[in-house]
């Protein structure tokens, strides 16, 4: 098993590191090699996705992320920001399919900004498309009118194979779950989500068992919020599902808890906490590496078929939760808190 490491900027490399930390202590056997990306990238090699880097990936057997961004880069041209190092290995290597699960852990009922009914044992998934739609669509730019007036567009587009294949994969998760799909679309103003309502309801057919519901990005914003149990497995497009997963994030507490797990048609896999750099609180040893260490365990699962291993990922961080342990962005007021390092060295003790 050869993994890619990508810390990336900010809070990167600090959970990284820790999610590394945690695969070492369950005595498998693999070798990791870590490349720069992103902001890290770019001082570098003057590019987000320097060319060693992408074929550091390739040679790989998965490749877990971190994080990039860096806002004082901010001014450079698009093409050279940080973020394009993520969307350029999505796009390298196909991973149109992400999984984001957001889990509500019992200690951490209030932790989250809902009331504890509303929360309490929640557990959906959001499958989110992530190779099209706005991201990629073309053309896109910022022109000058001949009025002297300048615009930005962008293109919302999904072709009909696009949005199957997401589909597919979107049914045969529910089928492992509670047999329940909800499709997240936006078919009442875009034709985009119209074509998408149409396909996800032909792929449907070939999935009678499973129970296929429609609802507007903006109706489901709101249900999250007033009642997220009606939901079980979301599907939805590459910038919807962008921000219902980060509001997802904060049913279960916090940002710092959603790992992700995007993978292509060979199940080849990219790993990565939905969270970004953090530039807010990067080197001050406080971020939640629970994220990261929790995308681990599924790149263990996806990648490699070591289910076991990933479970006792997963009951580690049960059992330090159990235990009381919190960094403060899961931490109740008054109570005291861990750092990243702690939280780490507490899920090593719990394996
Ligand atoms: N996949 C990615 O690499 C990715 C994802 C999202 C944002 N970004 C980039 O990250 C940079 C910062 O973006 P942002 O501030 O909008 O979003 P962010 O997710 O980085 O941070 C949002 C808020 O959540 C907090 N937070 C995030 N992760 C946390 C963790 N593990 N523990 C505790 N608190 C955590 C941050 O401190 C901040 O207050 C930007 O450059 C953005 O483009 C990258
Ligand atoms: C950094 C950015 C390109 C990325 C996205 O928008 O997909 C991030 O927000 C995410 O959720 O992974
Ligand atoms: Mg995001």
């Amino acid at each position: 098993m050869k993994i890619c490491v990508l810390p990336g900027d900010g809070i990167g490399p600090e959970i990284t590191a820790e999610a590394l930390r945690v695969l070492r202590a369950l005595d498998l056997s693999f070798e990791t090699e870590e490349a720069p990306v992103g902001g890290a990238g770019y001082r570098a090699s003057g590019h987000p996705l320097p060319e060693a880097t992408l074929k550091l990936a390739q040679q790989s057997d998965a490749i877990l992320f971190g994080a990039v961004g860096d806002f004082s880069l901010d001014t450079l041209p698009r093409e050279l920001r940080p973020e394009q190092a993520i969307l350029g290995l999505r796009k390298a290597f196909n991973l149109f399919a992400n999984f984001r699960p957001a889990l509500v852990y019992p200690e951490l009922v209030h932790a989250s900004t809902l009331r504890p009914e509303v929360v309490a044992g929640l557990d959906i998934l959001i499958i989110r498309e992530l190779t099209g739609d706005i991201y990629f669509g073309q053309p896109r730019g910022i022109r000058t009118l001949e009025n002297g007036v300048r615009e930005g567009f962008d293109t919302m587009r999904y072709s009909e194979p696009e949005i199957q294949r997401v589909a597919h994969v979107a049914f045969q998760a529910a089928r492992k779950r509670n047999k329940r799909l909800c499709s997240v679309d936006k078919a009442n103003v875009l034709d985009t989500m119209q074509l998408w309502r149409e396909v996800v309801i032909a792929v449907g057919a070939e999935y009678p068992d499973v129970e296929l519901s429609h609802i507007y990005v903006d109706n489901a914003a709101m249900q999250l919020l007033k009642n997220p149990k009606q939901f079980d497995v979301m599907v939805t497009g590459n910038m919807f599902g962008d921000i219902l997963s980060d509001e997802a994030s904060m049913l279960t507490g916090s940002i710092g808890l959603l790992p992700s797990a995007s993978l292509n048609e060979n199940n080849f896999g990219l790993y990565e906490p939905i969270h970004g750099s953090a530039p807010d609180i990067a080197g001050k040893g406080v971020a939640n590496p629970l994220a990261t260490i929790l995308s681990a365990a599924m790149m263990l699962r996806f990648s490699f078929g070591l289910n076991d291993a990933a479970l006792r990922i997963e009951s580690a961080v049960k059992k330090v939760l159990a235990q009381g342990y919190r960094t403060a962005d899961i931490a109740e007021p008054g109570l005291s808190t861990v750092g990243t390092r702690e939280m780490s060295d507490a899920v090593v003790a719990a394996l």
